[in-house]
This record gives C-alpha cells, sequence and structure tokens, in this order.
C-alpha cells in the first residue's frame, strides 16, 4: 500500500484573529539555569530543522541565548529576521511597566520587534531587587515569612491595558500581536469586557491528561488561539512514558512526542515542546493524522486520569491553576 504523505508540523501555520500567521510549532525555552547556555545551539538547531517560531519570556533568561542564535543564523544567512516568529512574555514583577519589560528583551533578543507579547500570568508581584535574578530583579518575590510577595492594590488587568496601549499605538512597531497566558475563561471574560483589543492567544497547559475543555469550547467561540505550553508533560517529559499515549504511538507508527504535538495542532491549536536536544527537537515535527476518535479518547484522559504539571506555590491565587485543573 503506498504510504501517506503528510506535511510535518513545522510547515503548518495558523492566522491570528488581527491576521497575522504564526507557525502551529514553536521551540520551548523554559530551560533550567544549568541548561541555559544551551538554549543557544536548541535554538539554532530548531531553525536548522525547520522551525520558525521560537517561545520564550523574560523571566526565562534565556532571551539573550536566543537572541545570540538569532543573530547568528541571520549572519550564516539561514533566515531572515521576518522569517521568523518570536513570542515573549511580560512577567507579573513588570505588571504596571509594560514599557520596560518590552525593551528588555527587545534588548536582550537583539530585535526591533516581537511577533507576539503574551501577559505571563494575571498577578501583581512587588519588585525586589537580586542580583541573581532576572535583569536584576526576583523573579518571584516572597516575603520575611516566605509567602509571594504579591501587590496587594496591584489589578492585573492593568498589564494587559498597558499592552495594548503599545499596539494601538500606529507609531509604535515594537509588537505584532498581544496576548495573554494562564488565563481562565472567566479572566477572558473581563479583558472582553474592560479592555478594545481581543487577545490574540491565550498560552495554557494543555494536553490530553488537561485537555481545557473549558477554554477550547469559550476561545474557539470568540476567535482566540490557545498555545499549549508543557505538552509532553514538562521536566523528565512523563507523559512520553505514559502507556495510554503509547498505544496510540503504536496504532500510528510515529514517536509517542508526536502524538501529543499533533494532538493540538490537529484540534487548530499552538504546541511549544522544550529540549535542548537536537536529535529529539528534530524528531518532535512528525505530523500524526489524528482521527476525531482518537482526539477524543486522548482527551479523555483528562477526565479519568487528569493532571496538572505546572502547580506552584505562588500560581494557586489564578482561579483554576491549582489541583489537577478546573472540573471535567
Ligand atoms: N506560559 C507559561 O506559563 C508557560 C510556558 N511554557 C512554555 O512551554 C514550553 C514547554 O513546556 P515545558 O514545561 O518546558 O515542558 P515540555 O512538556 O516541553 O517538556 C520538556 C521536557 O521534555 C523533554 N523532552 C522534549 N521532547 C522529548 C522527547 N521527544 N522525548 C523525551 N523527552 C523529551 C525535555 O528534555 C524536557 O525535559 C516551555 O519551554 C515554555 O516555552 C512552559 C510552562 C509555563
Ligand atoms: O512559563 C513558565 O515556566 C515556568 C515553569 O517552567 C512557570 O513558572 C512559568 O509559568
Amino acid at each position: 500500500m503506498a504510504e501517506m504523505l503528510h506535511p510535518k508540523l513545522t510547515e503548518i501555520s495558523f492566522l491570528l484573529n488581527n491576521g497575522v500567521r504564526m507557525p502551529a510549532i514553536g521551540l520551548g525555552t523554559a530551560n533550567p539555569p544549568e541548561k541555559l547556555a544551551e538554549t543557544k545551539q536548541a535554538v539554532k538547531a530548531a531553525v536548522k530543522a525547520g522551525y520558525r517560531h521560537i517561545d520564550t519570556a523574560w523571566a526565562y533568561g534565556s532571551e539573550p541565548f536566543v537572541g545570540e542564535a538569532i543573530k547568528e543564523l541571520i549572519e550564516e544567512g539561514v533566515i531572515k529576521r521576518e522569517d521568523l516568529f518570536i513570542t515573549t512574555k511580560v512577567w507579573p514583577v513588570l505588571w504596571d511597566d509594560v514599557d520596560r519589560s518590552l525593551n528588555e528583551s527587545l534588548k536582550s533578543l537583539g530585535i526591533e520587534y516581537v511577533d507576539l507579547l503574551l501577559q505571563h500570568w494575571p498577578i501583581c508581584y512587588n519588585r525586589r531587587n537580586d542580583p541573581h535574578g532576572i535583569n536584576g530583579l526576583s523573579r518571584n518575590p516572597v516575603r520575611e515569612d516566605g509567602s509571594p510577595d504579591y501587590n496587594e492594590s496591584g489589578d492585573w488587568i492593568e498589564t494587559y491595558k498597558q499592552m495594548e496601549k503599545i499596539y494601538s499605538d500606529p507609531k509604535d512597531k515594537r509588537v505584532r500581536a498581544i496576548g495573554v497566558s494562564n488565563f481562565p475563561v472567566e479572566y477572558l471574560e473581563r479583558v472582553l469586557k474592560e479592555c478594545n483589543v481581543k487577545p490574540a492567544m491565550n498560552q495554557v497547559e494543555m494536553h490530553p491528561r488537561l485537555p481545557q475543555f473549558e477554554l477550547n469550547k469559550f476561545c474557539h467561540e470568540k476567535n482566540i488561539k490557545l498555545t499549549a505550553y508543557s505538552p509532553v508533560g514538562s521536566h523528565g517529559a512523563p507523559l512520553v512514558d505514559y502507556p495510554p499515549i503509547q498505544k496510540m504511538a503504536e496504532k500510528y507508527n510515529i514517536a509517542t512526542s508526536d502524538i501529543l504535538t499533533s494532538y493540538h495542532v490537529r484540534q487548530g491549536s499552538f504546541v511549544v515542546p522544550r529540549s535542548v536536544n537536537s536529535v529529539r527537537i528534530a524528531s518532535n515535527i512528525e505530523f500524526a493524522p489524528l482521527t476525531k476518535e482518537d482526539i477524543d479518547k486522548l482527551s479523555d484522559l483528562g477526565r479519568t486520569d487528569p493532571k496538572r504539571y505546572i502547580n506552584e506555590e505562588w500560581n494557586k491565587v489564578v482561579p483554576g491553576f491549582t489541583g489537577t485543573g478546573p472540573p471535567v
């Protein structure tokens, strides 16, 4: 029987609600401190394997290494800036100074604009100096008693309002699209009610054990795209060894990680797996043409065995971002 030909995930892209085209798969760069410097060769390997979308953030400490990779790739003639789609994010310690956050990101990345700027979390932190932090600031400031140092009078919507002001200024070319991350439905509803620019994106943890049924329905209706983070279960890739997903991989004769990335792209969402291993980076782009029945079977794991992997003390303040996730 003739083999079916399918595109690579790197050949697929979708339009955002403002007409900007975004590649379906991006390289995640939230690398742990000991692997941060490897981000540079990871980005170069990814671009050489066909990736055109890189996911970074002010808070990751990876932007300078992404920047070095972009510079060398352009100098080597591999790509031009406009061939790449770069996402970065505003961390809650700069919730009231998006201008500073964006300028620091652009400087670290060595570029003049980002393709997508996301509000990283709907949280307001106080700023505390930390020479070992990000650009001299503590990433997750804590009070003397060890509790998260939230700014109690801050309102997280201020961040989005500052982002839309930058985006809407015709003279300001620093961002091509704006969106949010880690926003539950009720927070998106507030943004739609109180702001003028509809978010193009909501980046959230999403995989078969956390299928985000409610967010998918809402975002689809409102024409807000979703990006799946931690698609293989974050540190150590636990979902790659998860038997029901391995079974599906056997059926399609493809790697388990490719089932986990294709699961999102097949549903019209974006996905940003992370690795610094060039072999894995290149192998994470095979597309599995999952049927509706197989997608439903995978999503059912979110009912029978739900799990949220990114579940930290400080983010419990956001509704739904604790335990296994919202009720299913
Ligand atoms: N907006 C947000 O709040 C968040 C965004 N993110 C973004 O999403 C990206 C991906 O999420 P992560 O949590 O980093 O986790 P992930 O689910 O991509 O897993 C990363 C781990 O999987 C391993 N891995 C990758 N491909 C593999 C393969 N084929 N076989 C075996 N192991 C493999 C990597 O070595 C690493 O240990 C981040 O790097 C970041 O860019 C991640 C967390 C939160
Ligand atoms: O983007 C993010 O990455 C870390 C976890 O890897 C998380 O704290 C943050 O939302």
